[in-house]
Parts: structure tokens; C-alpha cells; sequence
């Protein structure tokens, strides 16, 4: 894949740590090609903004210009400008280009350097309110730009709340307020996302360094390089986030004062990312999340490697993998009453404990409980709805979809015995909302969940099933590359030896 362009309209830190500088080295990082757009030339250092001088209107529009006409971005990420009337004219031009070529848009709204300075004139939050914040897609205020800009101090979840509704109200489709500087949140630093329709908080330890100059802007450019490569908005906070806390933990005291983050690659250490948080968890009572959690792990699967996972829609197909040697299935009945499956589940439950295999049901976990099923494996949806805990309860093993890094996060906080990650071809057994993951994907979540068994799902063909499990992925699930071959048992035969190898039984 080429680089995706991911613009930065931005001022230049001769300082090297914030900026433009941090974004290109983010942007660089991260997979994209950076464009810049250059708003103002800052004199500063580790220690100080000694000048901030706005470069003439004519060069600041050139720049867009130049950049339109042959290098149009998927995402713009927009940080310090130095004043209202660039706020506004930039406005103009965004929405053009989202009338001509829809890029996506990050707003950090820079107005007070750490140190405290003042970056802009007084009219630029003014301007951002009236003609920016509805042509951008996200604002990253932190807790003083979003008091500055809302009338209100974020000094409580609950005001952090009211704060991001109020930028809601003023035409921002989504707020992400960067807790780095909320100080009712203790040893965790929070951010809260919202667009209006659900929240998302997001927690990682508190890290102590004062090495943090350029985290703002490097979040920011960390979402829009993510958005670029069509990663979902909580993907790309999650990823971003990531990012950051990996720079500060290798940030260098460069200067006499705050040193910048560090720009390394792409983030795959787990303890880099942070935690969603979830309603009935002590964080989540504190935010006032409604829920609970289940009250403890699932039972765990006997290995990481689950290995040939076929997924089919009746008994007697069950019956016939057995047969062939396969020892983790699930049957997947699609949209029908209790009463008209109930038969064929028990019937699944006793075929499987026969075999002694890992038998999962799909949907029906009120019918595998009451039959005594291996597991249950349940979708995204049903998290919300399924009792969770009564499932756990029973014993049962509990497997969950997920589509990307926010959901395999969320999903891991439950728990369960394993996690699915799909889809990662195109598939016409099941219509997705969401894109195929690929392979490149499929491999950074297999590198950062390597405890935990994972199950790679859709479209995976014979011919692709070699590259899945080059991923290091534990399990490979399918439904066509069996249920529609020619010969289906021989089609078994083949995959079980191509996906567990020796260990097919
Ligand atoms: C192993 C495995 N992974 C994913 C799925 C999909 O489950 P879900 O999201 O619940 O969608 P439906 O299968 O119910 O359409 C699965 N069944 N198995
Ligand atoms: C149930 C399901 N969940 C995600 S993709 C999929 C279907 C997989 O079927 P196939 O292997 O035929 O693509
Ligand atoms: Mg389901």
C-alpha cells in the first residue's frame, strides 16, 4: 500500500519537539506521507517560546494551494494558528476540499504552550468556535482549551462531560479532551471521547517524566496518520494513544527543560495501550459508567492454539467433522426461536462432549447453558444484552468477536476464554459493517495479544490459509473453504494437516 498524504497545518518548532517537526516525525512513523502547511515560525526551545511570528497570509494560502492541486490528503491534522483570521480563512478552504475530496480533519486547538504561554491572539478561540469547529471532523482540546473554549473547567468526569457536549453544540462532530493534565483522575491519565452518540474513556498509568513537549500535536498527527490508513476513529485513539506512551517512556531530557516526546514505530507492546474503561469496573463506578462486569475470567482454554476452527450450520455437518478429526467447531444457526433450535443444540452439546472437542455455540448461550455446552461464542452486539455472568457461572467457555484494536481491548477487559478477530478477507457468508482486516493487521494483533488464544475468521480460502498462519495466529475459522468445496472431507483433511500439522489428531 502506498502512504496515504496526511497534511500538518501547523507552526514550526525550531525546537524540533512539537509542531510540525512532531507531527512529520509522527506522520513519517506511523506509515504516512506528511505534507506541510506552515502557519507560523516559532523561536523556541526546551524552555521557552521566545517568538511566535504568523507567516504572511499569501504564503500560508500558497501552501494550501500547492498542496490541493497535486497532493490532496486523506486526513488534515491543524494545530497552532496564530491567530483568528488564518482560523478562518482555513475554514474557507476545508470546506471546499470537503465538498471536492472529503479529507478528514483533527483540530489540537493550541492556544497556551506547557510552559504557559500564550501561543495566538485572543480572537483565534473565537474564530475556531464560529468557523473551524464545523468543518472538522475531532477537536483535541486538553483540560485548559476545553475550559477555554466551553466556559467549563473540567474538574469532574461529570464536567469533562458537560464541556464536550457544550463543543458538540457549537458544531464539533466529535471531542477527544486530553486528560493529561486532569488532576481529579489521580495515577491515571484519562481521555474521554465522545461524537454525541457514545463515550469511549481510555486509561493508561500516569508515567512520570517531565520529557512531554509535543505530545498534543503527536497525538493528534498519531489519529490522522491511523484515520489515513482507514482505521476506525476508536482505533485510531487507541493506537495514538499508544504511540504517545511509548514516546514518553523512551523520551530524552534534550534541552534544559521539557524534552520531546520520542517518535518510534508502530506501537505492539500491550503495555502501551491503554485500558478501556468499563462500566462495574472501580474506574468505571468513579466515571459514572452504568453496568457491571462479570465477576471473574472465563474459563480458560486448554491451549493458545485451538488450531482448525471450522464453523457450521447443522448437526449432521458437525457429525461429519468429527469424524474427519476436527476438535474445535462451533455450530452457527442463524435467526431462529429458541424452541426450533433447541433440539439440534442438545444434540451439538452431546456430539462434542462424545468427541471430547471444543464445541462452541453460536448465539443461543440461554440453550448452552441449560444443555451444559463447552462454550458460548458471542458477537460485539450481544455484549451489551447476554448475561455474561450467568454464563461464566455455568462454566461455560466464552469466545467474542472483535474488529480492531478498541474491540479487542474493550473485549479482552471481560475476560473471555478467547477472542475472534475478523473479518480478514471478504467474505459472502455474512454481510460485516466494518472492513476487511488484511493480513498486515491480523499480524500486529496477533504480536500484541500473544497470550491469549486468538481465532483469525472470513474469507479465508484453502489458498489463503498458509499466509493466515504465517501471522502466528493460533486457530483459523471457516465456513466456505469447507461447506462449498468439492470434496469435503478431503478439503478437512487437508486444512486440519495445513493448520495443526503433526498435531492433527
Ligand atoms: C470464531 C468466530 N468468530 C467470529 C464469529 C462471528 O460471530 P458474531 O459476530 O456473533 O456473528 P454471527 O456469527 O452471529 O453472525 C463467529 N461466529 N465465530
Ligand atoms: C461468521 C463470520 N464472522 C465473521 S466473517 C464470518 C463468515 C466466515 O465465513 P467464510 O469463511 O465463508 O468467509
Ligand atoms: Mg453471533
Amino acid at each position: 500500500m502506498t502512504r496515504p498524504i496526511v497534511w500538518t497545518v501547523a507552526g514550526s518548532d525550531s525546537g524540533g519537539g512539537a509542531g510540525i517537526q512532531a507531527d512529520l516525525h509522527t506522520i513519517q512513523a506511523l506509515g504516512g506521507h506528511g505534507c506541510s502547511v506552515i502557519s507560523a515560525i516559532t523561536a523556541q526551545n526546551s524552555v521557552t517560546v521566545a517568538m511566535v511570528e504568523p507567516v504572511l497570509m499569501q504564503a500560508f494560502t500558497s501552501q494550501l494551494v500547492a498542496l490541493a492541486t497535486d497532493l490532496p490528503a486523506r486526513a488534515i491534522k491543524i494545530g497552532l494558528l496564530p491567530g483568528g483570521l488564518r482560523a478562518e480563512v482555513l475554514a474557507r478552504y476545508l470546506k471546499e476540499y470537503r465538498r471536492q475530496w472529503q479529507p478528514w480533519v483533527v483540530l489540537d486547538p493550541v492556544a497556551i504552550a506547557s510552559t504557559g504561554q500564550a501561543m495566538a491572539e485572543p480572537n483565534l478561540l473565537p474564530a475556531i468556535k464560529q468557523h473551524l469547529l464545523p468543518e472538522v471532523d475531532l477537536i483535541t482540546p486538553n483540560a485548559a482549551e476545553l475550559a477555554a473554549l466551553s466556559g467549563i473547567a473540567p474538574d469532574s468526569p461529570r464536567a469533562v462531560r458537560a464541556g464536550a457536549a457544550a463543543l458538540l453544540e457549537l458544531g464539533a462532530r466529535a471531542v477527544l479532551v486530553k486528560g493529561g493534565h486532569l488532576d481529579w483522575s489521580g495515577d491515571q491519565a484519562l481521555d474521554y471521547f465522545t461524537d454525541g452518540q457514545r463515550e469511549i474513556w481510555l486509561a493508561s498509568p500516569r508515567l512520570d517524566t517531565v520529557h512531554g513537549h509535543g505530545t498534543g500535536c503527536t497525538l493528534a498527527s498519531a489519529i490522522a496518520t491511523a484515520v489515513a490508513q482507514d482505521y476506525p476513529i476508536e482505533d485510531a485513539l487507541v493506537l495514538a494513544k499508544a504511540y504517545v506512551n511509548q514516546g514518553l517512556k523512551a523520551a530524552e531530557g534534550l534541552g534544559r527543560g521539557a524534552g520531546p516526546v520520542a517518535h518510534l514505530g508502530w506501537p505492539d507492546r500491550r503495555e502501551d495501550f491503554p485500558t478501556v474503561v468499563m462500566p462495574g469496573s472501580a474506574l468505571g463506578k468513579q466515571l459514572g459508567l452504568e453496568g457491571s462486569l462479570p465477576r471473574g475470567a472465563f474459563a480458560p482454554m486448554d491451549t493458545l492454539k485451538l488450531g482448525l476452527y471450522p464453523v457450521v450450520d447443522s448437526v449432521a455437518w458437525l457429525e461429519r467433522l468429527l469424524g474427519q478429526g476436527v476438535r474445535t467447531l462451533q455450530l452457527r444457526i442463524k435467526d431462529k426461536a429458541d424452541a426450533e433450535v433447541e433440539a439440534d443444540i442438545q444434540a451439538a452439546v452431546e456430539l462434542g462432549r462424545r468427541y471430547q472437542a471444543r464445541l462452541f455455540i453460536n448465539d443461543y448461550w440461554r440453550l448452552a447453558i441449560r444443555h451444559g455446552a463447552y462454550g458460548v461464542h458471542l458477537g460485539q452486539e450481544d455484549i451489551e444484552v447476554a448475561d455474561l455472568e450467568a454464563i461464566r457461572a455455568a462454566g461455560l467457555k466464552l469466545g467474542l468477536s472483535t474488529h480492531g484494536y478498541y474491540e479487542m481491548l474493550r473485549a479482552r477487559e471481560l475476560k473471555p476464554s478467547y477472542l475472534a478477530l475478523g473479518h480478514i478477507f471478504p467474505t459472502k457468508t455474512k454481510d460485516m459493517p466494518s472492513r476487511p482486516q488484511g493480513l498486515a493487521r491480523l499480524g500486529r494483533y496477533v504480536a500484541l495479544m500473544d497470550d491469549y488464544p486468538l481465532v483469525a475468521i472470513g474469507g479465508i480460502s484453502r489458498e489463503r490459509v498458509p499466509l493466515v498462519a504465517e501471522t502466528g495466529v493460533g486457530s483459523i475459522a471457516l465456513v466456505t473453504a469447507i461447506t462449498e468445496a468439492a470434496d469435503p472431507d478431503a478439503a478437512t483433511r487437508e486444512l486440519l494437516a495445513l493448520v495443526e500439522g503433526d498435531h492433527a489428531e
